[in-house]
């Protein structure tokens, strides 16, 4: 109840932000039409008693108060509908930003690698849409108590027995409360085999992956995998749809008893002659209408019961996202970096895994340097890189940039001084422009400053094959969008990596591995001189990582990690002369490409 009380709380808050005055007008249409309903029954009782009684002129009026009490009751929830979609669109927009906001406007991403999160991220998606039911419900209660109200000061004033008949209304209440919890606990226990499905369900028919599933013929594998998750869940569902349709029929069964029982109680009064004929009518009507009422009021609460959940819901992703900081967040990045950035005993592990990635990492990274990060795969390079863009933060030591305890910097700022183009590149599909100029948003619009950007990652070349070059619609998902190759979008992806003209640190994590090998030659030549013109100008760090080790040698500085230790660091030549890792991994590729 607690849950459905706050619920339609915050979504009274929602829809009066949206708009106050459709909130007020959607509410007062509502109240006429339901409240027109037991005034109905009053009149029509009236009627009948004139009619008997002779009372022509007074049994016209009561016709035609009848006739304009049903009209309300009829039309006015119509109008009433208009407003609400219309909020209910507005609601919904600030439920999805706050959505959009909640997964990707959070300090790190922790969040996202947790099971919980993505099953609780999938129901609040699906239930957001739910938006519309949940606003006419709520609007539709507040008209129901009203009703309620005077339908029972109506009934007590024939016989105070009858108010009764609103009591018997409170087991169907409570069996639908119940029903509706057992299915809100079915959806959260199917959650995971749902996302699960969809996710199948969307591998199975983008056509990013079509070449892959046809090659390997996992067509029908997909369609066997997603055909039992989907059993799964609906399996859940359905037994648990069954259980809560089976406990409201018992509800409603215990109200119609009572029902049946009041109209019997004022017929057998009329007979005796305490009652007249129109108060039959009156009570046939009213109970009628109480029936309706409380079919209704289940079904209303239900729903607002479920918005309470999805609200509730909300809450607990927004704590799942937030960051407790265990130390201030008070300093502001440096402008320009003069000692460099520190790691000092550095220890990860992903959240919901029991090993760290990352073990005692300690690690100077000399202001200007050029930095290479080189190991096997799954050595921890990219972890050590998104740590150091403040995308995690380390489970224990400290990352300290020209002194400054990496945490006491608000992510914001420290991700304004980066640049970075990561190994799983976004393809957005964008003009051709705005593609590189997301790099830094002011600019994005900088003509200029993309050319000059996409020459710098030497992708001036595909801008040349583009017809209408930086207006050039890109993406499959338009009828008219060019589609690139791996390579072209990867260009594309380092000249946004390339936008900022200023950053501390410019991240590179297997900038090349789409590339031919000319086009990555020519690039490491330019990260030379770009890592040049960075030293001269906020003494940045250039870092990448890189499989490749005739471009690796050219860093300043190179780090060997194995299985999440740093095994070796120096420069190229004093890693030869050591001989140890390093030098197998570079002569073994130096053998491979003789
Ligand atoms: N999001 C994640 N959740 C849990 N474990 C992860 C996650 N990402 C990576 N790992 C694990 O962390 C380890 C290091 O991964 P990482 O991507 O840092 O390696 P890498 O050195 O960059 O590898 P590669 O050269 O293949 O790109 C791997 O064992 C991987 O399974």
């Amino acid at each position: 109840m607690r849950t459905t009380l706050i619920g339609s709380w915050r979504l009274l808050a929602i829809s009066w932000r949206a708009d106050r005055r459709k909130t007020l007008a959607a509410t007062g249409l509502m109240v006429a039409g339901t409240v027109g309903g037991p005034l109905l029954a009053l009149m029509l009782g009236l009627m009948t008693d004139a009619v008997i009684s002779g009372h022509v002129t007074a049994a016209v009026w009561y016709g035609i108060a009848v006739a304009a009490l049903a009209v309300v009751s009829l039309t006015f929830a119509h109008f009433a509908h208009i407003f609400y979609t219309e909020l209910a669109e507005l609601a919904e927009l600030e439920v999805v930003r706050d959505l959009i906001l909640l997964t990707n406007g959070s300090e790190g991403i922790e969040h996202q690698e947790r099971a919980e999160y993505a099953d609780e991220l999938t129901v609040l998606h699906r239930e957001s849409r739910g938006l519309i039911g949940a606003l006419e419900s709520l609007f539709g209660i507040l008209g129901l108590v009203l009703a309620v109200v005077f339908t029972a000061f109506l009934l007590a004033a024939l016989n105070p027995v009858l108010l009764l008949l609103p009591i018997a209304a409170v087991p169907p209440l409570l069996c639908g409360r119940w029903a509706e919890s057992r299915i809100d606990r079915a959806k959260t226990d199917t959650a995971t085999p749902t996302r699960i499905a969809l996710n199948l369900f969307r591998l199975s028919t983008s056509a990013r992956f079509a070449g892959e599933l046809r090659v390997f013929r996992l067509r029908d594998e997909l369609r066997r995998r997603h055909l039992r998750e989907w059993e799964r869940a609906s399996r859940g569902l359905v037994r648990s749809y069954g259980r809560a349709a089976a406990v409201r029929t018992l509800g409603q069964v215990i109200f119609g008893l009572a029902y049946v029982a009041a109209v019997l109680l004022v017929v057998r009064e009329t007979i005796a002659g305490r009652r007249s004929i129109g108060d039959v009518v009156t009570v046939i009507v009213l109970a009628t209408q109480v029936n309706q009422q409380v079919t209704a009021a289940v079904t209303l609460l239900a729903t607002l019961q479920r918005m309470g959940s999805m609200l509730r819901r909300f809450d607990f992703v927004r704590k799942l996202v937030a960051v407790d900081h265990p130390v201030p967040v008070d300093q502001a990045p440096p402008e320009r970096l003069s000692s460099g950035i520190t790691l000092t005993e550095v220890s990860f592990t992903y959240p919901g895994t029991g090993e760290p990635v990352l073990t005692d990492v300690s690690l100077s990274l000399p202001a200007g340097a050029s930095v290479a990060i080189v190991g096997e795969n799954g050595a921890g390079k990219t972890t050590l890189v998104k740590l150091l863009c403040g995308l995690y933060r380390p489970t224990t030591g400290q990352i300290l940039v020209d002194g400054i305890d990496l945490r006491r910097i608000p992510a914001e700022s420290w991700r304004e001084h980066l640049a970075a183009g990561f190994q799983d590149f976004v393809r957005f599909e964008l003009l051709a422009g705005q593609v590189v100029g997301l790099g830094d948003v002011p600019r994005i619009g900088d003509d200029g400053a993309i050319a000059d950007a996409l020459d710098r990652a030497q992708g001036s070349d595909v801008l040349r094959q583009l017809e209408q070059g930086l207006d050039t619609q890109l993406g499959k998902s338009y009828t008219e969008g060019t589609e690139l190759s791996g390579g072209q979008w990867q260009k594309l992806a380092l000249g946004r990596a390339l936008m900022r003209e200023n950053p501390l640190l410019l991240v590179l994590d297997e900038p090349t591995s789409a590339l031919d090998p000319q086009a990555e030659h020519r690039l490491f030549e330019s990260y030379a001189q770009q890592a040049e013109q960075l030293r001269a100008g906020t003494g940045a760090i250039t870092l990448f990582v890189s499989h490749r080790f005739s471009t690796v040698r050219m860093a300043d500085l190179i780090i060997v990690l194995r299985d999440g230790r740093v095994v070796e660091t120096g420069s190229h030549d004093e890693l030869m002369r050591r001989g140890e890792l390093y030098y197998d991994l570079f002569s073994l590729q130096a053998r491979a490409y003789r």
